[in-house]
């Protein structure tokens, strides 16, 4: 394996044309991004934004796009880098006349996996879906969340370098989810790049290193979770005991709500000095301090509400 960057576009339009006009749908404007080996990189958007669209670029689904997209420094269409990779589609079928351990045993072949690597392998990936009991029923006879399981499985048997999935844990219960995240944990530490497309922001928190906020096409915001839910400004200080009357009255005039135990301001570090100063001097001992931040779901209706992007 060499050092490329696992996925890199570069100014990445694509527009759909209708018909014969001219003018179609422009479903990725200028995209730019790149995605670290063993990150767990997280697209989102509302729908529409070009998710879907950008996954299909990157696997050479796509035609009629522009700019660069590339995977291990290939060109993305190439079919070197696509061996390297594993996809997870959302709303995928798989053939419902085969067993789930028949199911494994294609796709990891259509990946270049031959019988006897297999057998060894698809025992793991079934125990890790925890499928194992239901591995010899049809698909047809599957749940939503049994499919969606074996073809997380199918997505993953041949062990790829980067994988694409696309709301994993779509129709699956929590139990079952749990142990999906496990599974990425996994691959992130086995150096596997996962680029994860889901709606379920919490999910999303809980999961993924780097996160790209996307909508109309362009990105409106990228960072780790912690760049993106920044803090708002309010700090919350805590209390052991309750602060005496005189002490309240003057954190009153430093416009400090004062609820009980706890404080809150609005502040930069030279103001929370200052309070913590004002506090232990009136023999207050302070129990915490913590900068309030925002959710990634606050972040993204915000973002996304306010974006204005038109086309
Ligand atoms: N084959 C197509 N022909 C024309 N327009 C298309 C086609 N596929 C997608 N689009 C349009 O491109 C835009 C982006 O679609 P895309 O499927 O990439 O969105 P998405 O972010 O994956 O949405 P969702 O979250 O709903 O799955 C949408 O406005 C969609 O209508």
């Amino acid at each position: 394996m060499n050092n490329e960057s696992p996925l890199r576009v570069e100014n990445l339009s694509m527009r759909y044309r209708r018909g014969l006009l001219r003018h179609g749908h422009q479903a990725l404007d200028s995209v730019s991004l790149e995605v670290g080996r063993g990150q767990v990189f997280g697209l989102l958007g509302p729908n529409g934004a070009g998710k879907t669209t950008l996954i299909k670029v990157l696997l050479g689904l796509a035609v009629g796009w522009s700019g660069r997209a590339e995977l291990f420094g290939e060109p993305a269409n190439h079919r070197a880098a696509r061996n390297r990779v594993g996809y997870l589609p959302e709303s995928h079928r798989l053939p419902p006349y085969l067993t789930g351990r028949k199911t494994l045993e294609l796709f990891g072949m259509m990946c270049g996996r031959d019988r006897r690597w297999l057998r060894e392998r698809i025992p793991v990936w079934l125990e890790k879906v925890d499928m194992t009991r239901d591995a010899d029923r049809k698909i047809r006879e599957y749940s939503k969340g049994m499919q969606q399981r074996v073809g997380l499985a199918a997505a993953l048997v041949h062990e790829p370098d980067l994988v694409f999935l696309d709301e994993p844990t779509d129709g699956v219960d929590p139990v079952g989810r749990a142990a999906i995240r496990e599974v990425i944990a996994e691959l992130r530490q086995r150096g596997t790049t996962v680029f994860l497309n889901s709606h379920l922001l919490l999910e999303v928190e809980r999961m993924c290193d780097q996160i790209v906020i996307l909508d109309k096409g362009r990105i409106l915001k990228q960072g780790s979770l912690e760049q993106l839910t920044n803090d708002t400004g309010t700090v919350r200080v805590v209390l052991a005991s309750e602060p005496p009357p005189d002490l309240r009255v003057r954190l009153a005039e430093r416009e400090l709500s004062v609820d009980g135990l706890g404080l809150e301001f609005l502040g930069e570090q030279p103001e929370v000095d200052l309070v913590v100063d004002q506090l232990r001097a009136a023999g207050c001992s302070i129990r915490s301090i913590e900068r309030e931040k925002n959710d990634l779901e606050d972040v993204f209706i915000d973002l996304v509400q306010g974006s204005g992007v038109k086309q």
